[in-house]
This record gives C-alpha cells, sequence and structure tokens, in this order.
C-alpha cells in the first residue's frame, strides 16, 4: 500500500520509454500490437525533448510502453541513437506521484542530480521531470529517471 503523505511518494511505473531510430516507429508499433498491445496515445513533443511518442497498453494496466522517435537531431533520444551507431533502445524508466513538487524537493535535498530546473509540461498533459543518468558520484543509476504528475501544474 502506498503511504502518500511518504516522499518521493512513487505510486507505480508509468511507463518504459524505448529509443526508436528514425522511420521506423510505425513498424514497431506493430511489433508491440502482434504482443498484445494497444496503441492508446499519439503525440509530437516540441521543446528541448523533439520526440514523436506512441505509448502502448497491455492488460489494461497502468504500466504503458513508450516509443519515442527523434523528430530532429537536436533530441536528447536522437544524441542516444547517435552515440548508440543508429541502434535504439532503452530511453529512460518513469515513475508516478501524486505529489511532484513534492518529489522534485525531495530527490534535490536527497543530492540527486535533477536535469529540469522545475517540474515542466511531459506528454498527453502530465507534469515531468528527468533525474540524469550519472545521478551522483557514488551510485550513478545508469539510465534516465523520469518522474511524472497527472495533470498539469496550472489545474
Ligand atoms: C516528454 C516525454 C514524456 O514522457 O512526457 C518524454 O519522455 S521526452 C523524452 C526525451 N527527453 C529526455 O530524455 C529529457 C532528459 N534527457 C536529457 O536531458 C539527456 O538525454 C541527458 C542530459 C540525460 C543526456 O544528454 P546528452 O546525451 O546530450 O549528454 P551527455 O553526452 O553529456 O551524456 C551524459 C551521460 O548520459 C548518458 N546517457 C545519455 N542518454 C542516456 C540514456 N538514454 N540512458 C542512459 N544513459 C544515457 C551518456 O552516455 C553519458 O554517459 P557518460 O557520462 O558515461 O559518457
Amino acid at each position: 500500500m502506498t503511504d502518500a503523505t511518504q516522499v518521493p511518494g512513487f505510486i507505480c511505473f508509468d511507463h518504459v520509454a524505448i529509443a526508436v531510430p528514425p522511420g521506423q516507429l510505425d513498424a514497431q508499433v506493430e511489433v508491440y500490437k502482434t504482443l498484445g498491445f494497444t496503441e492508446i496515445h499519439r503525440e509530437d513533443v516540441l521543446g528541448i525533448d523533439q520526440v514523436r511518442e506512441v505509448l502502448l497498453q497491455v492488460g489494461g494496466g497502468p504500466n504503458l510502453v513508450q516509443l519515442l522517435e527523434p523528430l530532429t537531431p537536436d533530441s536528447p533520444v536522437a544524441r542516444q541513437i547517435e552515440k548508440n551507431g543508429g541502434r535504439g533502445g532503452m530511453a529512460h524508466v518513469a515513475l508516478r506521484v501524486a505529489d511532484i513538487q513534492a518529489a522534485f524537493d525531495d530527490l534535490t535535498a536527497k543530492g540527486f542530480r535533477i536535469i529540469d530546473a522545475a517540474p515542466r509540461k511531459g506528454s498527453r498533459g502530465t507534469t515531468v521531470f528527468f533525474v540524469h543518468p550519472r545521478t551522483t558520484d557514488a551510485a550513478a543509476f545508469g539510465y534516465i529517471l523520469e518522474v511524472v504528475q497527472e495533470g498539469s501544474l496550472d489545474g
């Protein structure tokens, strides 16, 4: 049982994001459909992210797969694919919270290296922030952690 008074207040895994090389998004969506996934959302996310996102759901639960195809070479996902010799692969893991400002303040106080200066707009009307894969000297995650709250901060 989740205690919402605890910080950072993670409720569940929200999604696992997969980087998809340019031009391969629809083919990958079809592969997930053969595995029983359903496409529930598609959006071009601009700003600093510059990705086309497809969200896929299986089993009706809250845990999603998020395919991310870079829209421009400036996208962080494009840089990941370039460093990886043109291959895609896991981009980040996202955990959901009910109070993203509390999570942001808690992880900041605990010394995590947060990429965003403050929680910001994510896809599908969410609010998000990202934690760096080399987050502390002592314990690098080795992957990007995204923290997600449903809904925007402006209500
Ligand atoms: C909005 C929507 C949503 O969900 O709502 C999204 O998901 S948008 C999804 C797209 N947006 C984002 O991912 C935003 C957050 N990400 C970022 O800002 C960036 O990816 C970043 C700052 C973590 C890394 O940027 P960069 O590659 O240009 O920087 P560097 O070259 O300095 O990389 C720093 C270190 O991070 C490593 N690194 C880079 N990307 C990844 C990755 N996906 N998984 C694990 N490690 C990674 C590099 O290899 C390097 O390791 P070493 O130090 O060992 O060489």
